[in-house]
């Protein structure tokens, strides 16, 4: 693969900056005025997604710049290298194979010398199967009773995909277990997921890539003392905990027999784990064959990405979009705004999709990146977030970005509902795009005074993504999209969007500090002052 030269002193790069100068003042108004067919040419679709990009500051040139800028970036090989199983996590030395999580059986993809598509399959078969045990009845707990209540143990990547999947599709889980995710190491999370169990009934899937991250095994060690407490016998444990690791070793120390335990490989990021056996707590939630259609939804996006001219690649244009806005109008955030409340962990599951993949101030080479790389990501459900922030995205100093997600049906319609939800998200587009002028406010009886008050500048560049509706298969669809979507922008920004060190340092003084709030001594030689006194007044309080 070609070395990546600093995107930043590419003429392509340049082009881009030129094009951005003359076209800063350029209004979606005008935009629209000029082309009236831009509202069903700047489109696409991808699977079930129609997705509407016809609202951004860009002409077909910006598209065109975009795409050469891509092309600079060797995203093509990119592309192709992630789905061969090259290296391409290059400092964990690691091949970075989330599609392979999906790809069909029968498939075969070898790396090392093993068919990595087979593995997949060997544990989607075990999953299901112990899905169907726990769903039917079949596997009880140690007292004789059936499982009806899951709760998840884990944290990042093994919290917010299962916890986001299980709400997003919770129409589909339609057999009575219920599903509880603990991720805080604060005591109030475990507690209060124990306060409403009944250990006979419950089962434990606790998640860690590592089997290692302290949260998790607070939290696990927590629900194990319990449950041997409430059940009176170590031999419990086997039927009411099982792990989702790839450290079998650290789950063993755990005391979770293997047996129990669905693996999974270092080539699966965490936060790109979900259809993974990460997922199990949604298996057991929808049960195996919504799971595999999700699969399938991922699946027909890996397949677009893979072998779609970038000009037409639906992925490929939104992190264009996101990186016109990023870097040639510096906008800091970027929001999505999904008009469904099943999607409410949506924007959360992005935040560490995004930001732990792109947040990055240094390329592959471990070189200063001199462009700015991932935006802030948020979000909420509109039209909740309507009524609070979306104030500042029409009137406030700076350019938020936004993905509008919407349904043509809802999954349980309530009659006079879905209406006046889709209404909101096709009015808060038109209204971020054009506004209200000063003539036409003014036009419209408002006193002088309050015509700057009531004037809308408009030009706020949205997506509006429309499917037919949340089924697992389009939830598949929308995370693959935006998975895609981060690895084109971390691919022309340089960056290894596979790894996040990042996270490291806080570990590493909160396990310092940890003991430090205990002990009776002076704080340890190496804190700052502020860091001391804040240890010092804590153990004060507690004592
Ligand atoms: O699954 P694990 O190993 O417990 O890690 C949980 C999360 O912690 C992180 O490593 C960050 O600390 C995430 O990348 C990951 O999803």
């Amino acid at each position: 693969m070609s070395e990546h030269r600093a995107i930043q002193t590419t003429p392509e790069w340049n082009a881009l900056s030129e094009h951005a100068a003359r076209t800063r003042g350029q209004h979606l108004r005008e935009l629209f005025a000029a082309d009236p067919d831009r509202g069903t040419r700047l489109v696409a679709e991808v699977g079930d997604l129609y997705v509407d990009y016809s609202k951004h500051r860009v002409t077909d040139e910006t598209l065109g710049l975009l795409g050469d800028l891509a092309r600079a970036a060797g995203l093509g090989e990119h592309i192709e290298a992630m789905f061969r199983g090259e290296r391409i996590n290059t400092t964990e030395d690691r091949a970075v194979l989330h599609t392979a999580l999906r790809a069909p059986r029968g498939a075969s993809l070898v790396v090392d010398g093993q068919d990595v598509v087979a593995d997949v399959h060997e544990v989607l078969d075990r999953m299901s199967a112990f899905a169907e045990q726990i769903r039917s009845g079949e596997w009880i707990g140690y007292t004789g009773r059936r499982i009806t209540r899951v709760v998840n143990i884990g944290i990042g990547g093994s919290d917010l995909g299962p916890k986001m999947a299980t709400l997003a599709l919770e129409p589909y889980a339609t057999n009575g277990l219920s599903s509880v995710f603990v991720s805080n190491v604060d005591g109030e999370d475990i507690a209060g997921a124990l306060a409403h169990a009944d250990p006979e009934q419950t089962l434990f899937v606790v998640v860690s890539k590592t089997f290692t991250t302290i949260e998790t095994l607070t939290n696990a060690r927590t629900a194990r003392a319990w449950l041997v407490e409430s059940l009176g016998e170590e031999a419990a444990v086997a039927r009411h905990f099982v792990a989702v690791s790839t450290n079998a070793a650290e789950v063993a120390a755990f005391g979770i027999d293997t047996a129990n335990m669905f693996g999974f490989w270092d080539w699966v990021g965490g936060r790109y784990s979900l259809p993974s056996a990460v997922g199990l707590s949604v298996m057991l939630a929808i049960g195996p064959d919504r799971f595999r259609e999700m699969l399938a939804g991922y699946r027909a996006v890996d397949e677009h990405f893979r072998s779609t001219p970038l000009e037409r690649n639906v992925p490929v244009l939104l992190g264009l979009l996101g990186i016109w806005y990023r870097n040639f109008h510096h906008a800091p955030t970027h929001a999505v705004l999904p008009y469904s409340e099943y999607l409410s962990r949506f924007p959360a599951y992005l935040q560490q999709l995004d930001m732990e993949s792109n947040g990055k101030s240094v390329t592959r080479r471990g070189e200063p990146v001199e462009v700015e790389t991932g935006p802030v990501v948020w979000g909420e459900p509109g039209t909740n977030g309507q009524h609070a922030f979306y104030q500042l995205i029409h009137q406030g100093t700076q350019t938020v970005p936004a993905d509008l997600i919407g349904f043509v049906h809802s999954a349980r319609e309530v009659p006079g509902h879905h209406d006046l939800l889709t209404a909101n998200m096709l009015a808060q587009a038109e209204a971020l795009a054009f506004g209200r002028t000063s003539e036409e406010v003014a036009a419209g009886g408002v006193p002088a005074e309050l015509v700057p008050h009531k004037t809308f500048a408009g030009n706020h560049p949205t997506t509006l993504i429309l499917a037919p509706r949340l089924t697992p298969s389009v939830l598949g669809q929308l995370i693959a999209l935006y998975e895609h979507k981060v690895f084109t922008q971390g691919v022309v920004w340089g960056v290894n969007s596979f790894d996040q060190w990042g996270v490291e340092l806080g570990k590493v003084l909160a396990n310092q500090i940890a003991p430090e709030l205990t002990a009776d001594d002076e704080p340890a030689p190496g804190h700052d002052s502020s860091t001391n006194e804040l240890i010092r007044r804590y153990r004060q309080g507690r004592r």
